[in-house]
């Protein structure tokens, strides 16, 4: 990236459903190279949160920003050009594909030589195609599956599958990544790898992490700012630490659990 990084900025998003508001005004900054996470008990908002950010739903009202870029009500694939690459909860890798194909896949917008030029085997094509290749590399190494290159991706353990996706979103060499619930089902093994990346990611690449997470104890320790939802509404923002001590956000959590 040649520009400097920017925030993501939601303002007053609010998202209603037939009747049921989902997300009710809702506010909050996502620092340039920050992990910000969005947390709270079930049904508050975080899974509209992230599908408004990624375009998939469409916010009733209110603003999301890129820097001075508006993304509200964009498509999805918009988004993601513009910089906003997301990660799927649910494992979503073509089955047969090699862990190179599946990350390469992240490359296609980033191409510039078309079909024709590579169908033909221009030496143009093959350059771009030579290049897109060492950056595959590159990220391999940083997700750690450098060795896991020309194997099936569906046939790796699942903590490396939901890497190869996470690299996947790597490759479209994004200012934004948004995790969807990035180590939920993992071994504890696998948790801390994948937690360590995710660090990697903020630290060495400076790239911003939105992260809707379920897991307290990997919240607390990646986060730099936690954004707290309950039925809707922002209840509470700030640092893990002043989170985890606001008498609000242990009475939603206290509250869901009765
Ligand atoms: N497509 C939809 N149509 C109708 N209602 C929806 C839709 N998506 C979400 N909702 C409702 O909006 C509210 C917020 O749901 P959401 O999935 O965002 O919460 P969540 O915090 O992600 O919950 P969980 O932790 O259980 O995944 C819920 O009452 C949910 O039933």
């Amino acid at each position: 990236m040649t520009t400097s990084p920017a925030p993501l900025t939601v303002r007053d998003v609010t998202v209603r459903f037939a009747g049921l508001t989902a997300l009710d005004a809702v506010s909050f900054t996502v620092e340039p190279g920050s992990v910000h996470a969005v947390i709270g008990p079930n049904g508050a908002g975080k899974s509209t949160t992230f599908n408004v950010l990624s375009g998939v739903y469409r916010a009733t009202s209110g603003t999301v920003h890129l820097g001075d870029t508006e993304l509200t009500g964009l498509a999805p694939h918009r988004i993601a050009d513009l910089g906003v690459a997301r990660t799927f909860q649910n494992l979503a890798l073509p089955p047969h594909a090699t862990v190179a194909e599946s990350l390469m896949l992240g490359r296609h917008r980033l191409t510039r030589a078309g079909f024709v030029a590579s169908g033909l085997r221009l030496p143009s094509a093959t350059r771009e195609a030579r290049r897109h290749l060492e950056r595959v590399r590159e990220i391999a190494e940083f997700i750690g599956l450098a060795e896991e290159l020309d194997f099936p991706a569906g046939a790796l353990p699942y903590g490396k599958q939901k890497l190869v996706e996470l690299g996947r979103a790597l490759c479209m060499e994004p200012e934004v990544l948004l995790l969807d619930e990035p180590i939920a089902g993992m071994t504890a093994d696998e948790r801390r790898r994948t937690a360590a990346v995710v660090a990697g990611v903020r630290d060495s690449l400076g790239i911003s992490i939105v992260m809707v997470e379920h897991d307290m104890g990997v919240v607390m320790r990646l986060a730099d700012a936690v954004t707290v939802l309950d039925f809707g509404r922002r209840i509470a923002g700030g640092t893990p630490a002043v989170v985890q001590n606001d008498p609000a956000v242990v009475q939603a959590y206290l509250g869901a659990q009765e």
